[in-house]
């Protein structure tokens, strides 16, 4: 691979929300962005992180201080382009070395005009969102004068209220089918959020025929596909202002036909339970998050990303208008929710990304329990109650 391009010369800034400026040297496309500021702790996945669409108008920090050492490659991407507004890393590896490699992550964000910063301190400015909160910010190449660039960054959206769905998703169906040599057992609508392109995979591998919905399906869509179980993806925004959603997810639960969150995707089923949602300080991401089964004590490590939380009791069952309820999963930094399921109908999501994009791979199982749920629905459907 070529050495890195990087012209170190160009000066950066990144300003604030509460008005701290970190200087550095320009990396990818030269220009002004705005978004959330927000850390992710992976050591690996660059390529996965920068496109996921749950990232959409955030700015990344990454805190493994190296960030492009095995290039860019055309397999890894999770969707058609980088949706990060903006990226923030310490040092850009000077080379880029990795047989898959076809590119450097450089020349990728300048292809895709994704304005980003080198700044020696990420450390600093983790630790500065860890202590504030996430917050809006701006990096310029243009602008010099901090002050100014922070006026704008007061009058750019806030994350809280945003509805980003309908920018990230798929304008029309598709359908992901199961791999060679692996029989149809199933039929998965999913609707797309923000969908990371290896969640289809994941149930295709399992014998699942996939048909991805746009965000703006209705209930009545999202039903005529006459699906054996119903998945809801991941994806941006404030899972607040997902009225939407929330109905269609309500007559899916109505219709008792089987249905598997992620993400987003759990944020909605705890409001189609009445429960609430609320914005965490700092949030989850990286790869490398704890969480607890409660049934079975059992850890496993996963995939994070995600900046609101759903507010569920955490001491056993409760109850909903859909029967009793519990929460399944519990992240051990923090008790945050980490998943919840149903105790009288079928449907259960988790907070965080058993598909694995970038790894680990401990969380794999929950595919194989919503195929059970299908499997055991299509024996005995339940009548809806
Ligand atoms: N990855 C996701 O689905 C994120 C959900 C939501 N946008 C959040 O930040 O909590």
């Amino acid at each position: 691979m070529s050495p890195h391009t990087s012209d170190s010369s160009v000066p950066a800034v990144l300003v604030l929300e509460d008005g701290r400026a970190f200087h550095g040297t320009s990396f990818g496309a030269r220009g002004e962005t705005f978004g959330e500021i927000v850390f992710n702790t992976g050591m690996t996945g660059y390529q996965e992180t920068l496109t996921d669409p749950s990232y959409h108008r955030q700015i990344v920090t990454m805190t493994a201080p190296h960030i492009g050492n095995t290039g860019v490659n055309d397999d890894d991407p999770e969707s058609g382009r980088i949706w990060v507004s903006g990226y923030v890393v310490r040092e850009p590896s000077r080379t880029s070395s990795n047989w898959r490699a076809e590119r450097t992550l450089e020349a990728e964000l300048q292809r895709q005009g994704v304005v980003g910063i080198a700044i020696p301190g990420t450390r600093a400015l983790t630790r500065h969102i860890r202590d504030h909160g996430a917050m809006r910010a701006a990096i310029s190449t243009t602008e010099t004068d901090t002050s100014v660039l922070h006026e704008r960054v007061l009058a750019s959206p806030e994350m809280s209220g945003a509805e980003l769905a309908n920018e990230v998703s798929t304008e029309s169906p598709y359908t992901v089918h199961p791999p060679s040599g692996v029989a149809t057992r199933f039929r998965v609508a999913a609707v797309d959020l923000g969908i990371k392109a290896m969640t289809p995979q994941r149930l295709a591998e399992r014998g699942c025929e996939v048909t991805v919905l746009p965000a703006s399906s209705t209930a009545e869509d999202i039903l005529a596909v006459n699906a054996d179980g119903v998945f809801f993806s991941n994806g941006p925004g404030d899972p607040a202002t997902a009225d939407r959603d929330v109905a269609a997810m309500r007559a899916v639960l109505d219709a008792g036909t089987p249905m598997f969150g992620i993400c987003f995707g759990n944020q909605i089923l705890g409001r189609a339970l009445g429960l609430g949602t609320y914005k965490l300080r700092f949030g989850h991401r990286g790869v490398n998050q704890p969480v607890r089964e409660v049934h079975s004590g059992r850890v496993h490590i996963t995939s994070h990303n995600h900046g609101f939380a759903v507010d569920a009791p955490v001491d056993g069952p409760f109850d909903t208008p859909y029967g009793r309820a519990e929460v399944s999963h519990i992240d051990l930094n923090d008790n945050v929710v980490e998943g919840l399921r149903l105790l009288d109908r079928p449907a259960f999501s988790v907070q965080y990304h058993p598909e694995a994009a970038a790894g680990p791979h401990d969380a794999a199982a929950l595919f194989d329990a919503f195929c059970d749920l299908m499997a055991e629905h299509a024996a005995s459907p339940a009548p809806p109650a």
